[in-house]
């Protein structure tokens, strides 16, 4: 669909990884007899499953709460596994945040379900063949799951209702009972942006559902913060075209200056979590260079005057000083000749009708315009405050290259380097992921680090096709695993650092465009923004009889008496898993006794 981006990666924790994450003795003991007698087993999991009617499943802190009050079975109940219906289930609503904003609506949404792609259909049924599913039911909850983010143009609402309605997104998703417009019309979307105010009635009308308003600058507080605190890689500096991923500290966070560059832009300085101020803002914006750029240009779209910029030549347009001052710097007061001196100043001439004016050199000199005077007023606002750290989000940004190197420059020029600009990757999504998180029960707010992990939209952009990757913690890891799946080397974006250009003038002046690219890159891989995956860590095991009893742990193999009681149900269960697979391939039974004994004796290999 047009103007959408979307970056949908599959491949979640699956739930027979997380039931082994356990090791109370008890736990051991139900995983233990599951393997050995899951035929037996099948007839009685349900049981085990499914919690009573009228008890919850607790779990500690703010983590989803399982309601399982006037739970009932749905459809046939001769069927073996039949669904069991949660009415006062809310986790698996609230799973839905909108941003909407002056020039464009932002989706943030989770996913716990595995994509119902035929791939994940056939693996599913295999598994069931095997024995090693429990079939068709949701009857406790699946761990893990998945942001993802999206964005539409505002102008076109109808594509976001559309996009939403298909995904049933506002009823917990195409598999949740409330799928179809089932909800009985109280369901409630968290948003943000003034759109939640402005068109509150028209989500009503379309969906069935009530925005429940957030304040706008506390969501894109809160999303910076959970950006920041908790995804690695998420911030980085842009200089001369090079990218650089800084580590932040999350105890070491504040105080800093968030920038975030819409239709207009809001600066606000941030002590803590909930604690901000909205300092300054102007309204020469993102809105701004999209609406004089258009008026300028006739531009159809953000993207394609962008993508003219890039072709442009900003000596056309802006009086420089040298052209003031006869080819000379003016260098007692630290200006070259190549500084500009005044945008748009050079379009007074005489010589030259209006249409002698290029539209890509108008792009290029208004965003640069643009993005130095929100640089420098951005580092006087630092200054004010004795803040080093200004970070920039918004949707203006869109993973430019020269636009991030302009707003670098004025804040370490004015700065004399002692400021630093940082831009987000996720940068147009702060405000929904605050709203996201505003919900109440989600238990984002305690993730640490480690949790999130990010799945990058690969092959998508090039291919067409939907590529699922490893999870990647290091950036060069990242980096080597696109390059080998794609084959593309320099093609991939973002993290690739841009070739290195002429430098600016080392008295103040911004000769010419630094980082302009040859072409403008799809959307999604512009900014790079990979499906976050929730890894859960402590998740309480689904099986367990008596979850007060359950102190949770992990297991350490790193004991040698652990390493040899789990490898040992591993290898005896060999054998019988080996018979199953006959069942269906020998050659394939046969792959994996190899493997899989392999990867059993490799233990001996690593502790030797
Ligand atoms: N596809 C696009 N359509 C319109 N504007 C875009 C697009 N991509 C980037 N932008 C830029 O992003 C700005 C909107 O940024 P955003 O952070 O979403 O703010 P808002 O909340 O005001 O919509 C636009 O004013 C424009 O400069
Ligand atoms: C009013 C806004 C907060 C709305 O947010 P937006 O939709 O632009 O992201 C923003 O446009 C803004 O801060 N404008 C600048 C207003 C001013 O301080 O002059």
């Amino acid at each position: 669909m047009a103007g959408i981006t979307e970056n949908h990666q599959a491949l979640g924790i699956d739930k027979e990884s997380a039931e082994v994450n356990n090791n109370s003795s008890s736990n051991k003991k139900s995983v233990h007899n599951r393997l050995l007698e899951k035929d037996k087993e099948e007839g009685s999991q349900g049981g085990d499953m499914a919690p009573s009617a009228g008890s919850s499943i607790k779990r500690s802190g703010s983590r989803p709460q399982l309601d399982v009050s006037k739970a009932e079975i749905q459809g046939n109940v001769e069927e073996k596994y039949p669904t069991i219906l949660l009415p006062n289930q809310s986790d698996d609503l609230s799973h839905l945040a909108l941003d909407i904003g002056g020039s464009l609506i932002k989706l943030v949404y989770f996913s716990r379900h595995e994509d119902q792609s035929t791939d994940d259909k056939r693996k599913r049924s295999v598994k069931e063949r095997l024995g090693l599913s429990n079939g068709n039911r949701r009857s406790f909850p699946i761990l893990g799951g998945r942001l993802h983010f999206v964005k539409f143009e505002t102008r076109k609402i109808n594509e976001c209702l559309d996009f939403i309605n298909s995904k049933q997104l506002h009823n917990g998703g195409t598999e949740s009972p409330y799928a179809d417009g089932a909800n009985d019309g109280n369901a409630i979307i968290k948003a943000t942006g003034g759109g939640a105010y402005k068109y509150a009635d028209l989500f009503k009308e379309r969906l069935g559902v009530s925005l429940d308003k957030e304040d706008e600058m506390n969501c894109l507080v809160a999303g910076a913060n959970f950006l920041l605190k908790a995804i690695r890689h998420e911030a980085f500096t842009h200089m001369e075209g090079q990218k650089e991923f800084v580590q932040i500290d999350p105890n070491d966070l504040f105080p800093y200056l968030l920038v975030n560059i819409g239709s207009g832009v809001s600066m606000i300085k941030v002590d803590g979590d909930g604690k901000f101020e909205r300092v300054s803002g102007t309204n020469v914006g993102g809105g701004t260079y999209w609406g004089l750029g258009r008026l300028l240009t006739k531009c159809k779209s953000f993207d394609e005057l962008l993508e003219l910029s890039q072709k442009g030549d900003n000596r056309t347009i802006d009086m420089l000083v040298g052209d003031i001052y006869g080819g000379l710097d003016y260098s007692k007061i630290g200006l070259s000749a190549s500084t500009i001196a005044s945008s748009f100043g050079k379009t007074i001439s005489e010589k030259k009708e209006l249409e002698d004016y290029r539209p890509e050199d108008i792009s290029l000199s208004l965003l640069r315009m643009i993005s130095y005077n929100i640089g420098q007023i951005s580092y006087l606002n630092a200054l004010r405050f004795g803040l080093k750290r200004i970070f920039f989000g918004g949707f203006f940004i869109r993973g430019h290259a020269y636009t991030m190197d302009t707003i670098s420059f004025a804040v370490q020029f004015w700065s004399k380097g002692e400021a630093q600009a940082m831009f987000l990757r996720h940068e147009g999504f702060l405000g929904a992921l605050g709203a996201f998180m505003s919900y109440e029960k989600h238990g984002l707010d305690d993730l640490m680090v480690h949790q999130l992990v990010e799945r990058f939209p690969m092959g998508a952009p090039y291919t067409g096709g939907k590529i699922h990757g490893p999870p990647l913690g290091d950036l060069n890891e990242k980096i080597s695993w696109m390059e080998k799946f794609l084959q593309k080397g320099t093609e991939i974006t973002a993290p690739v650092p841009m070739a290195p250009a002429a430098g600016t003038t080392g008295l103040g002046g911004f000769e010419v465009p630094l980082s302009r690219g040859s072409s403008l890159r799809s959307d999604a891989s512009a900014l790079n923004v990979g499906v976050l995956h929730l890894v859960p860590t402590l998740e309480v095991f689904p099986l367990l009889a008596d979850l007060k009893t359950y102190e949770p742990n992990t297991i350490d193999l790193a004991d040698p008496s652990e390493l040899e009681y789990w490898f040992t149900i591993l290898s005896e269960h060999l054998p019988d898993l080996v018979d199953k697979v006959i069942m269906l391939s020998r050659k394939r039974a046969l792959q994996l006794k190899a493997v899989w004994s392999v990867s059993l004796n490799l233990r001996y290999i690593l502790s030797d």
